[in-house]
């Protein structure tokens, strides 16, 4: 009983002390998946992301290399589509899986250690934090939805049938978030997740399986209210909240417009910090696995709402889809302006 205590007391202090180190906020990566992409990989595969653990690993570590020089506080792992059925699907061995999940870890964590070592005294990195330490860095080790191993953007639906229970979910995660967790990451990020019945899956499997590190549970919404499957996301914040391991709740992949009032509603029903990491608010079109732009879309305006969401209470943000390393050091500008590290420096000056 006491050590469950112990261990529930560390799910929850991690992300506040974390928050405090970064001075409030914190800078969470950007789009990972569409970065690959720009640097020429070829991700049209029912693996999506995943495809380059295997074949251009090099690419997974220059784009976390990219998000940690532009001021990222939390790098997302590259196992979003990694599942071991569909890697089993492509030919690999049930080991050969598990241990590409491993690796994704690893390569992130080898990731921050080669910007660790980069990171020089007299750097930006040293101004930012206002002392000689280093700037905090985390590593969350991202699961992708049911809906995202299909393969064919069902992740912005949220419908899987009648067949699909809370029980087959379960039964589909259970093994790779055993993996993820014991890889040396220091969180859990449940991405994109379009229905309740998901959010449910995933905090039974965090309570069942005593898994040890803490996790976020990030929704995905198309209309600023409901999740893709329809519950409201009030709904489905709650089950977050109430769930003991998951120490931020959030909304990624969705249109920066929709941002602000959903950050409300999150507020409505939980104390727990909450991330932001919208995409650029274009659309993805899952058969053609292409994105279209709305007309609506621009990094100006992303970048100029990231003060009203801290003002609706939102502590860490991001980018998800098709935003870029660029994006992604407009937030941290935003955000080192105004943290209270930068304030004592402005006035020490
Ligand atoms: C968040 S969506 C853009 C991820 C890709 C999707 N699961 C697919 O495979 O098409
Ligand atoms: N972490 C994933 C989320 C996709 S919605 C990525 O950025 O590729
Ligand atoms: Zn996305």
């Amino acid at each position: 009983m006491g050590s469950l205590v112990k261990k529930e007391e560390t799910s929850s202090s991690l992300m506040t002390e974390f928050l405090e180190k970064c001075g409030g906020y914190a800078v969470v990566d950007g789009g990972f998946a569409t970065e690959l992409e720009r640097h020429g990989a070829d991700i049209n595969d029912p693996l999506w992301s995943a495809k380059c653990l295997i074949t251009s690993p090099h690419l997974v570590t220059k784009v976390h290399l990219d998000y940690l020089e532009s001021g990222a506080n939390i790098i997302i792992t590259a196992s979003y589509q990694a599942t071991i059925q569909g890697f089993v699907a492509k030919g690999l061995s049930v080991g050969e899986a598990e241990n590409l999940l491993r690796r994704s870890i690893e390569i992130t964590c080898e990731a921050r250690e080669i910007f660790y070592n980069r990171c020089t005294k007299g750097s930006w990195d040293f101004a930012y934090a206002g002392t000689a330490s280093r700037r905090p860095v985390l590593v969350a080790a991202s699961v992708g939805s049911y809906g995202a191993y299909l393969a064919d953007g069902s992740e912005y639906s949220g419908i899987y049938g009648d067949s699909v229970s809370k029980e087959t979910l379960k039964d589909f995660h259970r093994r790779r978030v055993q993996i993820l967790a014991k890889s040396g990451a220091d969180l859990i990020a449940f991405e994109t997740i379009p229905n309740k019945l998901e959010a449910e899956a995933y905090a039974d499997l965090l309570e069942e399986e005593g898994i040890e590190i803490p996790a976020w549970f990030s929704f995905t919404s198309k209309d600023g209210v409901t999740v893709p499957r329809g519950d409201s996301v009030v709904e489905c914040a709650k089950v977050a909240d109430s769930c003991k391991k998951v120490v931020a709740i959030g909304i990624n992949c969705t249109a920066p417009r929709y941002i602000h009032d959903l950050i409300i509603s999150l507020r409505q029903v939980t104390r727990k910090p909450i991330v932001v990491y919208p995409n650029s608010g274009e659309v993805y079109d899952g058969l053609n696995k292409k994105w279209i732009k709305s007309g609506e879309e621009s990094e100006e305006d992303f970048v100029s709402y990231v003060s009203k969401w801290r003002d609706e209470g939102a502590s860490l943000f991001g980018g998800c889809c098709r935003t870029t390393p660029n994006t992604i050091r407009a937030i941290a500008k935003v955000l080192s302006s105004e943290s209270p590290a930068a304030s004592k420096l402005k006035l020490k000056q």
